[in-house]
């Protein structure tokens, strides 16, 4: 099995959007990050959690104890308020295991689209509709194989699902997340900026806070 190299730290995910923003976060300080890519022998991992946390730690003592280094995990999703909080801890895969972030956008239009409630505010310039309110949950755990401990955060942003996508950067569900503080998308924010303002970014500069 490859090794990893002294000072880099494991991100344990398989999400290259996420190993992005990492890299980003992390490269700023003068570190470097792996992730789970890196070591395709390892079987996946389930998430059975019912909760960000628990599969945010699952995810870290799974990959930390294979590899006997100290791992970050993150669990995030979308909790959409006209869907009652879906999809949840279920984001990456609400249009079925395996869905792409293409099927799982769709899947989320066509739910909200087929929904009879009103819009959630004042459709933008443009006429694209603010379908409902929403917020993006991260949640962090950073696990030490050699102490069997974790250090754990968690991070939201609130903002809007609109009816038609906008942006090219991000991933997963960023081209239809408005951020009303900003006026603009998720997608639409360079790494920096959305490091500043995501649910991903805020969880981070918490873990950093416990750490000390
Ligand atoms: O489990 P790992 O390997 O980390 O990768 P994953 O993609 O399966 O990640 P999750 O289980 O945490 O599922 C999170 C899903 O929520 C969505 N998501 C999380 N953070 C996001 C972000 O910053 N922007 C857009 N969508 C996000 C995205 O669709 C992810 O697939
Ligand atoms: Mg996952």
């Amino acid at each position: 099995m490859a090794g990893l190299s002294e000072g880099v730290i494991l991100i344990a995910t398989k999400n290259k959007g996420k190993v992005q923003e990492f890299a980003h976060a992390f490269g700023k300080l003068g570190r470097t990050v792996a992730s789970l890519n890196d070591f395709p022998e390892l079987p996946d991992i389930p998430e059975y959690g019912v909760t960000f946390a628990e599969n945010a730690r699952t995810k870290a003592k799974t990959a930390g104890d294979a590899l006997g280094v100290i791992a970050l995990a993150d669990d995030s999703g979308l909790r959409v308020e006209a869907l009652g909080g879906a999809p949840g801890v279920y984001s990456a895969r609400y249009a079925g295991e395996g869905a792409a972030d293409s099927d799982n956008n769709a899947k989320l239009l066509r739910e909200l689209k087929a929904l009879p409630q009103a819009d959630a505010a004042e459709p933008l310039p443009d006429g694209t509709r603010l379908l409902s309110r929403a917020q993006f949950v991260c949640a962090l755990a950073l696990y030490d194989p050699a102490t069997g401990r974790y250090i754990e955060s968690e991070g939201t942003v609130d903002g809007y699902i609109a009816s038609k996508p906008r942006g090219s950067g991000g991933f997963g569900y960023d081209p239809l997340f408005w951020l009303p503080q900003l006026g603009r998308f998720m997608a639409e924010l360079s790494k920096e900026e959305k490091q500043s303002i995501s649910h991903r970014g805020a969880a981070l500069a918490r873990l950093m806070e416990l750490l000390g």
